[in-house]
């Protein structure tokens, strides 16, 4: 088994100027990206290899990182995504029955730039005041000219010359370039669908997928660049059927192809589910807007209410932004007032809430076969609580009506059109 020892230097640069040394850690070289910071102290391979933190450097808050090295059973895509590492103190030596390698030499290997030994509550306590903000990981050639370091002031520009995270539209840069078909499993395997679910792809994790087929669902997971034709042509004509709209990178005010394509879902009543940047393009569809937090919800034990039963899950989060629509009221779907034909989105409200800072983490349609939810259901990694929501989904393409809310947890919502938005963070 291998040991880390490296002692080569490497420097983490904020565009605001804050510097922080430590050691090269994966690949040497340089990396820049939105810094983030993730408070899961399990599941550093699902982190690594979702999809969503494409472009995002990701800053572990839990110390020991890479204990169990890496294995094959635990990416959620065909690669990682994250555009660097940031670590406190990685295992020297990892251990488990599983692994096939280390974590270091996985980062290197795929060429992915990081950094360990820096001082990480320091780091996520500056960003959790300033917000996230774009940073840079420097070592080796591209720390050192000619034996000499850089300047500080030469990586700060380097890093401010980086594409913001706002305005980013990443989606078609992670999704597959072919439709794949994922068969109904388990108990199901071999059986014919309970239904059929046309998920588009921008930037899937894989259990999600698996979490549908293991309900006896199909799922035909097509490209971000799928057309509504494209998508209707793999809905059966008979039988349960839905579509479904992934996680993934990036700003959802730039999606706009794909909140063109999810209005002409909605208008036919297709059921539909969406997680996380599936959540924010439903909100977008609907007609609410969307907008940056000041730095993200990322981490497994996130405290959520689903309004529809009371009941409080612990979740898994990995978003930096959020729908802006009325948290404590039954709302109508603005886009409904810039149409002029009759099909209407109808009432909406926010059926799962965010109790550490009451953010919009799930929309539910009460006209509408349709709901979404900001985090992730298919926990991995993360709590299984909120795994009733694919079977929820498997019910609204069953009986294509709306998700049924009862009428105490709308009585506790004030009526269409006597609040306004709110934005908290
Ligand atoms: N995991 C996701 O789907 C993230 C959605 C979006 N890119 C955000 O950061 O909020």
């Amino acid at each position: 088994m291998s040991t880390t020892t490296s002692t080569e230097p490497a420097v983490l640069v904020l565009e605001d100027g804050t510097v922080a040394r430590g050691t090269a850690y994966g690949a040497r070289g340089a990396t820049v990206g939105e810094i983030v910071f993730s408070t899961g102290m399990t599941g550093y391979q699902e982190t690594l290899t979702d999809p969503s933190y494409h472009r995002q450097i990701v800053v572990m808050t839990a110390p020991h990182i890479g204990n169990t090295g890496i294995n094959a059973d635990d990416p959620e895509s065909h690669r990682i995504w994250v555009a660097g590492y940031v670590l406190r103190d990685p295992a020297r030596r990892h251990s488990s029955w599983r692994a096939t390698g280390s974590l270091d030499e996985e980062l290197a290997s795929q060429d992915v730039v990081s950094i360990a030994g820096v001082d990480t509550r320091f780091l996520t306590r500056h960003l959790r005041e300033l917000g996230v903000m774009r940073a840079g990981i420097f070592s080796g050639d591209a720390l050192f000219t000619d034996g000499v370091e850089r300047d500080v002031a030469d990586l700060v520009a380097e890093v401010r010359a980086a594409p913001p995270m706002a305005g980013a539209d990443l989606a078609r840069e992670v999704s597959t370039a072919e439709t794949y078909t994922v068969e109904p499993a388990g108990d199901f395997a071999g059986a014919d669908p309970v239904a059929t679910v046309v998920a588009v792809d921008l930037g899937i994790k894989a259990m999600t997928p698996a979490r549908l087929a293991e309900r006896g669902v199909r799922v035909h997971v097509v490209p971000q660049s799928a057309t509504f034709e494209d998508v209707v042509a793999l809905l059966p004509e008979d039988g349960p059927s839905g579509v479904f709209f992934s996680n993934g990178p990036g700003d959802p005010a730039a999606a706009t192809a794909e909140v063109d394509l999810l209005r002409r879902v909605l208008d036919r009543r297709i059921p539909f589910f969406g997680i996380c940047f599936g959540n924010q393009l439903f909100g977008r569809a609907l007609g609410y807007g969307t907008y940056k937090l000041g730095y993200g919800h990322r981490g497994i034990n996130q405290p959520v209410l689903d309004r529809t039963t009371d009941k409080v899950e612990v979740t898994a989060h990995n978003h930096g932004f959020a729908v802006d629509a009325p948290v404590e009221a039954v709302s109508t779907a603005p886009h409904d007032d810039e149409r002029d034909d009759d099909t209407r989105y109808g009432r909406v409200i926010v059926s799962h809430v965010g109790l550490n800072d009451r953010v919009v983490e799930g929309l539910t349609a009460l006209d509408l076969p349709a709901f979404s939810v900001q985090y992730h259901p298919e926990a991995a990694a993360g709590p299984h609580d909120s795994a009733y929501l694919f079977d929820r989904f498997v019910e609204l393409m069953t009986t294509r009506r709306p998700v049924h809310v009862p009428d105490a947890a709308l009585t506790a919502l004030t009526a269409p059109g006597t609040t306004t938005g709110e934005k908290e963070n």
